[in-house]
């Protein structure tokens, strides 16, 4: 499903949150949204999920105005997303259920989904019994097993360790690969939209306007970014951060 924003204003009474944001995300790509915190990545979406109106400009999919939540255009936040009163299967399982798909057979995909996210045999496990990290998996599952044709993640991996985080930026990508979603994710980290994004937008502090957009070779990435290294120092450099001093360094006395 491919997504155009035009023109879009945004403003919550005097604060001027989104000025004039312009793009097109073509069906299957995905465009991760970085900038500094409060400059409105979330708000824009918010917009593309229907969940707020712009003040200004219209937001299309399929060339059809957006105007309101459809499970087409799935929005996935960073933790605690899962009802804490429902089993892992349940949870996924709802999610087809609210769409009308029967008992039965919601809770057999849902099983399929928690398989392909690793989660077999934690099926009828309570979220508060699983790690993080396995909360975040069956959280995919639940994003992915209506089959969106649109997915709109905020910070989904934000609060897991770099480890589970890379994990899980690995399960992402091998679901995006089967299910071919439209992506936007909006990510504080840079290594993220690297690994995952096939074009990167970077904002100014509010209200948000584009400073540039990267372009990435669709290839197999791996987590190894080295030849990424000038594009991240770029994207740092103009998100205010002295890329220099994130480099690690070897330490005194040790050969580079
Ligand atoms: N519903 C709302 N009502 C009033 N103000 C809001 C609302 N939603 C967002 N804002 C304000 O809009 C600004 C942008 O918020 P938004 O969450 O979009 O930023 P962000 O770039 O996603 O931030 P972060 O990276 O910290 O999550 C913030 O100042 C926030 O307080």
């Amino acid at each position: 499903m491919k997504l155009s924003f035009n023109n879009i204003a945004k403003n919550f009474s005097d604060l001027q949150v989104v000025e004039q944001f312009s793009s097109e995300m073509q069906t299957g790509e995905l465009v991760a949204l970085v900038g500094p915190s409060g400059c409105g990545k979330s708000t824009l979406l918010h917009i593309a999920a229907g969940l707020e109106k712009p003040s200004g400009g219209s937001i299309l999919a399929d060339g059809q105005p957006v105007a309101g939540p459809h499970p087409e255009r799935m929005l996935m936040f960073q933790e605690n997303a899962l009802y804490p009163w429902l089993t892992l299967v349940g949870n996924v399982a709802l999610a087809l259920e609210f769409q009308k798909v029967g008992k039965a057979q919601a809770r057999q995909q849902a099983v399929d989904w928690l398989a392909k996210v690793k989660l077999q045999g934690f099926e009828e496990y309570y979220p508060h019994q699983v790690s993080g990290g396995m909360r975040q998996r069956a959280a995919l599952a639940r994003a992915f097993v209506s089959q969106p044709k649109v997915l709109l993640l905020d910070e989904p991996f934000g609060a897991l360790d770099a480890l589970t985080r890379m994990t899980l930026q690995d399960a992402l990508r091998d679901l995006i690969h089967e299910v071919r979603p439209t992506v936007l994710l909006v990510t504080h980290d840079v290594d993220e939209a690297l690994f995952l994004a096939d074009r990167i937008v970077v904002f100014s502090p509010r209200p948000a306007m584009v400073l540039k957009e990267f372009h990435l070779d669709r290839h197999a990435k791996t987590h190894d970014l080295s030849e990424f290294a000038a594009m991240r120092r770029e994207i740092l450099c103009l998100l205010g951060i002295h890329a220099e001093h994130e480099d690690v360094k070897p330490l005194e006395g040790v050969e580079a």
